[in-house]
């Protein structure tokens, strides 16, 4: 056998110290619950899916309890486009009138939740995919969206965004039975309400609600942008919730990463350790953030 060149060499060197690097944040993590939110916009190719699926199945293998929120915006917004159906947004929500929230509950609850469980399994996980209407998950109840000047009530108005729910409560026994079965669970955001009709909930309120009462040790946004960035487009590492504040107020922090990063917010005041919002669109993004010392994106902390 020939003698390994000096490249071979320095990668092997590579290879090996960043294993070693992932040992203690597997010490670390060992037993404790990972929310990861899983954007519809981070979903953006098979590779990159593949991806994400394998980084679970390692997670779960090493000892910890990932579980699993996904979005699907962008697939809903196609599925009614090719039925003929406009899709409306106010502030970030969709306006979801009885039709839309069938074809909500068809492409989230059938469609991308079993693309998720699918490709989780086909890496030798065992996923089960939920809706919030599995085990009584999620208690949803009718948002009351007030758009306009949020501190003055004259200058405001309520808006009907028809099946559009926030969360009322979350009933996690389900996802306790699962993570003792080493299954992983698969949550699509879509709740039920009093009277048994569902809800379309923002993903990642779902996400945070459900870090918060798991008691997370993390919750993991993974979304289209390097995390949350400047006025000049470069990557806020970290942000306390003073700084989220003041970036809103100027309007650095706008439209779809508003409730996103008050999500997060949320979810370290109610006792999750730590909140990440990162770049789906990396590949391995989750393996990374949490294996490495390096960690990606942005960092909340409360
Ligand atoms: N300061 C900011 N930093 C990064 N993204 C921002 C910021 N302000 C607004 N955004 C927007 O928020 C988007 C992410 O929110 P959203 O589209 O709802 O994501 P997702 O579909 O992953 O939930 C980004 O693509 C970007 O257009
Ligand atoms: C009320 C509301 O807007 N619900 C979202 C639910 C899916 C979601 O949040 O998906 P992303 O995370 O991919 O954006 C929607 O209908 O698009």
């Amino acid at each position: 056998m020939s003698e390994p060149t000096a490249m071979e060499h320095t990668s092997a060197h590579t290879i090996a110290r960043v294993l070693t690097e992932a040992l203690p944040y597997i010490q670390r993590f060992s037993r404790k619950t990972l929310v990861i939110k899983y954007g519809g916009n981070a979903m953006v190719d098979e590779e990159l899916k593949r991806g994400f699926a394998r980084d679970i199945v390692l997670l779960k293998q090493v000892g910890m309890n990932p579980v699993v929120v996904h979005g699907g915006g962008p697939q809903i917004g196609r599925m009614l486009d090719q039925l003929g159906k406009e899709s409306r947004f106010v502030d970030g929500l969709r306006v979801t009138d009885r039709e839309t929230m069938d074809v909500v509950q068809m492409v989230l609850g059938g469609l991308v939740n079993k693309e998720i469980v699918n490709l989780i399994n086909q890496f030798g996980g065992r996923a089960v995919g939920l809706t919030g209407k599995d085990g009584g998950l999620i208690r949803a109840r009718r948002l009351s969206h007030r758009r306009g000047a949020a501190d003055d009530p004259e200058a405001s108005e309520i808006i009907d965004l028809g099946h559009v729910g926030e969360v009322a409560s979350i009933d996690p026994a389900v996802v306790h039975m699962l993570d003792s079965g080493d299954f992983i669970p698969v949550i699509a955001p879509v709740g039920v309400g009093e009277d048994g009709a569902a809800y379309n909930i923002n993903a990642d309120l779902v996400a945070g609600k459900m870090a918060a009462v798991l008691n997370a040790e993390k919750l993991i946004l993974l979304t289209n942008t390097a995390g949350v960035l400047d006025d000049e487009g470069h990557l806020l590492t970290g942000l306390s919730a003073r700084q989220v504040d003041e970036l809103i107020a100027s309007g650095v922090i706008h439209g779809g990463m508003i409730p996103k990063i008050q999500c997060a917010l949320d979810a370290v005041k109610s006792g999750v350790r730590s909140a990440h919002i990162i770049d789906g669109r990396v590949s391995h993004a989750v393996m990374l953030e949490l294996l490495t010392d390096k960690g990606v994106g942005t960092l909340i902390t409360g």
